[in-house]
């Protein structure tokens, strides 16, 4: 038993968890919004925007800023993944027992190789972990522009009642089942994102980049299959969906990180630069270590790796893959 559904704890004030947030209180629901500044918070609180993150987006009175953890019936985690661990280490463990938790954040952790919700049931084992992932900029779903996603959970009964209760009329999650499918692809699209960005950084044409985003689907089937999720949750929001909107859009991050480094930016470089959080730079070696460990064929994260260290130029690396045996379409 989940219920009640009624109040929103989210933790982390960038982009996203702002949107979740907005999301939330659209959903009528009254949101607390843990931020780690408290400039941030008193500007959340009595201008109502987040300059910093979502520019002059109106977010809703609704949302309560604080720089401390909020208790709440609904607990979102929405710092970056590689800060999920160390965010849910600060919290009161009694805030997380036995309350749904939703993993927002898109990323394998460096080192364990964990899935956000393995995270979440190191750190807290008696929390119920659901994952939400699927195509929607931070920036449309705070605005209020028509946007669906997946949130997936062990029991379904608890899942629909979660995506009830996070509904709004421009906010859609369809419940799932399948959490391992979900976070294997809400990671994974944000390496291939870094490829096809660098596919158009180095000027290889649309269908370079059609090309690379249908094997990209079948090397992310391959993955996910092999983590022991199933190859039917990427015809999905979480697959298809957001494969398609981070690998096309400039909107993207990680796209555009891929675009720097496809016109031969060095990953130091473009960091250095003050590039906005691109997940897939620190997904894409625990990738590699995953599909090592499990024996699956990826040759497109080991070419995402090989771009992000320098060790083969772009040029190389597609003559490399072109050069590959010719194989079946499976
Ligand atoms: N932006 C988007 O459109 C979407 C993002 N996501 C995912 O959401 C996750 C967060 O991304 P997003 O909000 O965009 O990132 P942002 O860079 O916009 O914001 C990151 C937030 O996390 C906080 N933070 C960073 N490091 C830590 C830490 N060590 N401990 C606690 N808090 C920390 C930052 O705080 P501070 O401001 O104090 O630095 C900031 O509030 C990512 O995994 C991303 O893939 C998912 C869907 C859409
Ligand atoms: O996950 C996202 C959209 O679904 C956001 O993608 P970026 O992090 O690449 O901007």
């Amino acid at each position: 038993m989940i219920e009640p559904l009624e109040t929103v704890s989210v933790i982390g004030g960038g982009a996203w968890g702002t949107a979740l947030a907005q999301a939330a209180a659209m959903a009528g629901r009254p949101v607390s919004l843990l931020v780690r500044d408290a400039a941030q918070a008193e500007e959340i609180n009595h201008s109502h925007t987040n300059t910093a993150y979502l520019g002059d987006q109106v977010l809703s009175a609704s949302i309560i800023a604080t720089t401390t953890a909020q208790a709440a019936d609904i607990i979102i985690m929405a710092v970056p993944a590689q800060a999920t661990r160390s965010a849910l280490a600060a919290m009161d463990p009694a805030m997380l027992a036995g309350r749904p938790v939703v993993l927002s954040a898109k990323g394998l952790e460096t080192g364990t190789l964990q899935r956000q919700s393995e995270i979440l049931v190191d750190m807290a084992p008696d929390a119920i972990p659901f994952v939400l992932s699927g195509p929607s900029f931070a920036i449309d779903v705070a605005a209020g522009r028509p946007t669906a996603v997946t949130l997936a959970g062990d029991d379904a009964n608890q899942t629909s009642k979660l995506a009830a209760a996070l509904a709004g009329p421009s906010f859609r999650p369809y419940a799932a089942d399948d959490r391992i499918g979900v976070e294997i692809a809400g990671a994974l699209k944000n390496v291939y994102a870094l490829a096809c960005g660098a596919v158009d950084g180095a000027d290889l044409g649309a269908s370079a980049r059609s090309a690379l985003l249908a094997r990209a689907y079948a090397e992310m089937s391959r993955m996910v299959v092999a983590m022991g999720g199933s190859a039917m949750t990427l015809t999905g929001l979480a697959g298809l969906g957001d494969l398609t909107l981070t690998c096309t859009s400039t909107q993207s991050r990680n796209y555009q990180f891929g675009i720097a480094l496809g016109r031969g930016e060095s990953t130091e470089a473009i960091l250095a630069a003050g590039a906005k959080l691109a997940e897939g730079v620190a997904t894409a070696p625990v990738a590699a270590a995953l599909a090592a460990s499990l024996d699956v064929d990826a040759p497109l994260i080991a070419a995402v790796n090989q771009v992000l260290t320098g060790t083969a130029d772009i040029a190389t690396i597609v003559a490399g893959l072109m050069s590959r045996p010719l194989k079946r379409e499976d």
